[in-house]
């Protein structure tokens, strides 16, 4: 069964760029800005970047994220990163990725919006040219940071609308920040044609779903663990076909749920909401695709057909054209009957 997950094709839709750098070049870059690690080598290293048994929740989880900002002030940097992920996801044959980031958090050092974006997308072409394997970026406005901010993500980022920049998203501190103090800058961001996906539902608060869709726009939900208190809220998200960007290691360790026995996504998928599997931060997470349906099949009794689904679904959710999904949809076939799927 490994050698079949390890091998079919896949698509990932939720996976922070700041969340998912290789620790290697995280502890190299680190090592040239002579940062004081406390780690004697990268063994101790890796062990301090990624979250482990006892975090204790989304607040803990972002901590770890300061290790990575540290080295993604750098045009070479972020471009490097950038292109070592798709790297990366390309030798475990993902087809197609969305990568998001947030502009502001790369700009503590000198680098302007255009900078990063910039360095995002030449990383983007350049994994694409070696590696094949097609992306897109979506923006990401912090829930901490004002409207403000938010407005100029979704301002100076227009430029980059079908250039590689399909989406925003709005990501962070849920427990704090309520969806609503960005609504402004998700109107604008609807009328100038970005896709929107929301993080919603992720520390337990139901209402952040609804919000996110009513007031934000969401055409998808970040993690959406919440709805399934809500029956409203369900009804919701089948209604109007919203996708769930479902990321059940993350969630795990967040304790967006309490055990993997209680996630909802075969409910959801019972009750006809669309989902998707992703990991949210291979490198925070310590995760993979692969793990991530490895862990549905051993402890929920996935199927090997039910993961194919998750996978068609996430060629449905994904920020493209319809014609841009037919054509992935007849790669990934054309592919799984090679395989004998
Ligand atoms: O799962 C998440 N929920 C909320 N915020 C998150 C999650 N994973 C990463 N982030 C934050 C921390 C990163 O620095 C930021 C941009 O990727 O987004
Ligand atoms: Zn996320």
């Amino acid at each position: 069964m490994r050698g079949i997950l390890r091998n079919i094709p896949k698509i990932e839709l939720h996976c922070h760029l700041d969340g998912s750098v290789r620790p290697e070049t995280m502890y190299e870059l680190l090592l040239q800005q002579e940062e004081d690690l406390h780690v004697s080598d990268i063994k101790e290293f890796e062990e301090l970047v990624s979250v482990k048994e006892e975090c204790n929740s989304l607040i803990e989880y972002l901590k770890k994220f300061s290790y990575p900002l540290k080295v993604m002030q750098r045009k070479e940097n972020i471009e490097r990163i950038t292109y070592e992920l798709l790297e990366d996801l390309s030798i475990q044959n993902v087809k197609y990725v969305e990568i998001r980031f947030a502009p502001f958090l790369h700009m503590n050092d000198g680098l302007n919006f255009n900078d990063v974006v910039e360095s995002v997308l030449k990383g983007m072409e350049r994994g694409r040219e070696e590696f094949n394997i097609l992306s897109n970026a979506i923006l990401i406005c912090m829930r901490h940071e004002s409207l403000q901010n938010s407005l100029e993500v979704v301002e100076y980022g227009e430029k980059y609308l079908g250039k590689g920049v399909v989406a925003v998203d709005l990501a962070g501190n849920e427990q704090d920040f309520p969806p609503e103090i960005h609504k402004e800058a998700f109107e604008l961001a609807r009328k100038k044609g970005y896709k929107i996906t929301i993080h919603g539902g992720e520390t337990g608060a139901v209402e952040n779903i609804s919000k996110s869709i009513e007031l934000l726009y969401a055409e998808r939900i970040g993690h959406g663990i919440a709805a399934i208190k809500d029956p409203k809220v369900m009804e919701l998200l089948r209604e109007k076909n919203i996708y769930l960007e479902m990321c059940p290691i993350s969630n795990l360790q967040t304790k967006a749920v309490d055990s993997i026995e209680n996630y909802p996504i075969r409910k959801y998928m019972e009750l006809g909401i669309g989902v998707t599997v992703n990991t949210d931060n291979t490198t925070v997470s310590n995760t993979s695709l692969e793990k991530e349906y490895k862990l549905l099949m051993e402890e929920l009794n996935f199927s090997i057909e039910e993961i194919l689904k998750l996978i068609d679904n996430s060629v449905e959710a994904a920020f493209i054209s319809r014609e841009e999904k037919e054509t992935l949809r007849k790669k990934i076939q054309d592919e799984l009957k090679e395989l004998g799927l």
